[in-house]
Order: C-alpha cells, then structure tokens, then sequence
C-alpha cells in the first residue's frame, strides 16, 4: 500500500505540474494562488460576492449550475454535433475527419490506446498531434492538435474543433464526472461527440442552458454483428480472430495457459506496464505475428478498432466494485460491437458466450435499444472545494470532502461519482504530507 502511494504521490505531482503548463483553470489553481481572480472561474457566484455578501453565507456547495464553472466555454457559442448509433457505424472516423482538417484541435478518449491511436492517425495525415494522458506527455514539434484521455481534457485553451468519443460515458458511476467536464468546458467553435443514442436526451438538457447549438446526426452499422446460437462450449474450439473476454485478471491468466493450443496475447485493464497495452494491440492487429487470439477485459468495449472476427464472453456477470452483477445492455453491446470492425480483416462479426446459459441474455441484449441515460456524473471543482475549505480551516481534506459531498446540491440531470471510492482515497492521502491540490488530484484521477 505504501509503495503503490508513493507512486502515485509522483504521478499526482507531475499531473499537477503538467496541469499547470496546460494551463487549465479549473485544476492548476494552487491554493497559495487562491484570490479574487479565481472566484472568476466558478462564474455566476462572483456576482454574490460583489454584491457584498459575506463568503460565510454563501453556498459553496451548490452545485446546481456546473456549466458556469467554464467561462472561457461560456463565451463561446458552440456548435454541438451528436454522432450517434450503433456500434462500427463511423461516428468517430466521421469525427476524427472533422478534428483533422480543422486548424486546431483536441480528441478527448476513454483510453489511453484511443488516444495514441488518434495521435499516430493525425502525424501520420502530416497534422502534427501532441499525445496526452496521465501517464505520458509526448509533444511534437508545431502540434495545434492534441489527443488526450478525458480526464486531461484542457478547458482553458480555444480549439477549432473537438471531439469527446464515447459520450455515453457521462453515465458512468466512476469516470462520469471526466466526460461531464469535458462536455461543459472544453472551449470550441465546434464539438463532435460520439456514442450511444441513448445519451441524446441528457446532452440536449444539459446544453439548454449553456447557449450552444446543438445537432444530432445518426449512423447505421456499417458491416453485420451476428448473435451465434451456438456456445463455444470448449476451449479446442478457439480459432484465429477470437476474442475472449474476461472480467478478471485471475481469469485472464488462467485463459492464458490455453497457449499450447493458440498463441494468446492478452489485454489488461489498468495493469499495464506504459506501452504494453500499444504493443499487444499492434501484434494482434499485425497479420505476420504469432498472436491470434485476444484474451481481454471489458476495457476493450470502449471504441478499440482491432481484427476481430468473434467476441466470446467468458462469462455474463463481473464484479463491479461494490457487487458482482449481470453485465448491463450498453455494456454487451458495446463489447460485442469490437467483432467485425469495417475495414478490418473480417467483414462479418460473430458474438456469443463460453457458456450456453449466457446466450438468451446475449441475444436480448443485442436486440434491445440501450436505456436512455438519466444523469451526468459531476464531482465539485478544486477551486470550490478550496473556497469551501477556507469556512472550515480546522478541518482536514477528508472531512472537508465529506462535508461538502453531504451537502452538495444538485440538479436533476446529474450525481455525484463515486462518493466512497473518492473518500476512502480522501482519508489515506489525509495522512500524508501534501498540499491539498495534490490531495484532489489523488481523489479525482
Ligand atoms: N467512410 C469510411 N471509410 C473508411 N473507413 C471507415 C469509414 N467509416 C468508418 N470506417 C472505419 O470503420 C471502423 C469503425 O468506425 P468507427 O470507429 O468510426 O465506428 P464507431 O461508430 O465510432 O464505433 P464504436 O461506437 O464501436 O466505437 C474504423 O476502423 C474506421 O476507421
């Protein structure tokens, strides 16, 4: 526990660091640099202030107008471009064309090997394209573009166009709060986001208030996914182009030990060595190389464009952090939709399960529309938090953190992420001798 702190107490200050290059308003504002300036980026609230109310009676904690908290957005009138559809139907290639013919830009992915997919397309097409994500910076020479992880989203610079990949992730209980950020803050003419048609509803809500205009522009399938009616029953029947996927590191291995048979390459989660994820992807998208068959997590559900002809689910259920539950609508869909990727080497994609029991809920799944999502994720800005913390000066980080997410008000359209992962996180970094933007950086990445 300790060591894997202190690696991260490193990554956390280079982060910061990195931050403050970019300049990002929202997350470099150290607390020694705190000043009337800064209340500037939590927008409408300056108007109490001037107004000559006292900070004690203000509500830090009211949440309810998270689009205020980006000004440099606010001035803008952005024109907002849905592509939705199904999975493979070319809302990103649509996209991407748009980010690179424009001057400048940003790609905000869920996955570091999106983004370093997005950064080798754009160099390769002579648009030189910096490549950011928490654990590597790699600058080139005249970039006006950049490709990023979501949670390195700059929303203090201006962009000519940007393009935030699989929006429906604003949903999502742990990262929610990243593409949130994003969508409301990143500060361009024009912003293409791609995803799920489910995520339509709530990103035209919570852009009527922010004056932007907003299109949606829908996509088919590009090639066919076909549900197989039968299991894979046995690992003998395994062949080249199969894709097991697994929701455990355990299980990884053990599939792995099926390399007597097959050559297996397989992808972790979050457990990967800087540059192993690239080069596993590379040699099982590379026709010469030994490695045939994928064994991977559910991470790979999120846009991975890789040749593969048949997605097997080892299993219908994953442990989620709190329980182990059934695997939900998008989340099949999504996965399944990694098989048969247009353009790739195999023009038609094949799902189904290692089990016969799993196939009913494999097939209903892919036949059935996503749930429309409720809400965004949303978590408090530093700067926020760091005005909240100057009513409570007796009070550490945690209790600070855990007061202002008791009281946090909301509106309808969005919750708070992960409260009890953050906290437990808030409470260890309490302990330790840093200042108290480190300390949320801790919490939020
Ligand atoms: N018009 C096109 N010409 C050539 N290739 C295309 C075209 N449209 C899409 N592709 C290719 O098809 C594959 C799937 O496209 P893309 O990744 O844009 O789909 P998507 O709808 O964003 O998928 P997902 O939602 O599953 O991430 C990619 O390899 C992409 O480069």
């Amino acid at each position: 526990m300790a060591s894997l702190l202190l690696r991260r107490h490193r990554k956390a200050s280079a982060f910061g660091i990195s931050r403050i290059l970019q300049g990002d308003m929202e997350l470099i504002r150290l607390p020694m640099e705190m000043n009337f300036e800064a209340f500037l980026s939590v927008g409408i609230r300056m108007r109490r202030y001037s107004s000559g109310q006292s900070g004690s009676n203000f509500d830090f904690t009211d949440l309810t107008c998270p689009h205020m908290w980006y000004p440099t957005a606010r001035r803008k009138k952005r024109k907002v471009f849905l592509h939705v559809g199904p999975t493979n139907s070319g809302k990103t290639y649509h996209a991407l064309k748009r980010l690179e013919s424009s001057a400048s830009g940003i790609y905000c992915g869920p996955l570091r090997l999106l983004a370093w997919e997005v950064a080798k397309r754009m160099n390769k097409a002579k648009v030189p394209c910096d490549l950011i994500t928490g654990q590597e910076r790699d600058e080139v020479d005249g970039a006006r573009h950049k490709a990023v992880t979501v949670e390195m989203a700059d929303v203090a610079s201006h962009y000519h166009c940007a393009v935030i990949d699989e929006i429906q992730m604003l949903g999502c209980k742990a990262r929610g709060f990243s593409f949130t950020r994003a969508l409301l803050g990143i500060a361009a003419d024009e912003l293409h986001l791609c995803g799920d048609v489910a995520a339509v509803p709530l990103i035209q809500e919570m852009l009527k208030v922010t004056d932007d205009h907003v299109e949606v522009q829908s996509y088919e399938r590009l090639s066919p996914l076909v549900p197989l009616k039968v299991p894979l029953g046995s690992f003998s029947n395994i062949k080249t182009g199969d894709c097991i996927v697994t929701f455990s590191r355990q299980k990884i291995y053990k599939f792995k030990m099926g390399e007597s048979i097959f050559a297996l390459w397989f992808m972790g989660h979050c457990h990967q060595r800087l540059g192993q994820d690239r080069l596993q992807a590379m040699m099982f998208n590379d026709e010469t190389s030994e490695f045939d068959v994928l064994v991977a997590s559910d991470a790979i559900g999120m846009g991975l464009n890789l040749n593969i002809s048949r997605i097997i689910f080892s299993s219908m259920k994953k442990f989620d952090g709190a329980e182990m539950r059934e695997l939900t609508v998008p989340e099949i869909k999504q996965i399944g939709g990694r098989a048969g990727r247009y353009g790739s080497k195999f023009p038609v994609g094949e799902v189904t399960c290692l089990d016969a029991n799993d196939l009913p809920l494999l097939h209903s799944s892919l036949a059935a529309p996503s749930p429309i999502l409720e809400q965004a994720g949303l978590l408090p800005s530093f700067d926020l938090l760091y005005m909240y913390s100057r009513l409570h000066p007796n009070c550490g980080f945690y209790q600070i953190l855990e007061h202002f997410l008791e009281n946090a008000k909301l509106s309808e359209n969005y919750f708070i992420s992960n409260c009890e992962d953050i906290l437990k996180v808030a409470a260890v970094v309490d302990q330790l001798p840093l200042g108290m933007h480190d300390k949320y950086l801790f919490c939020v990445r």
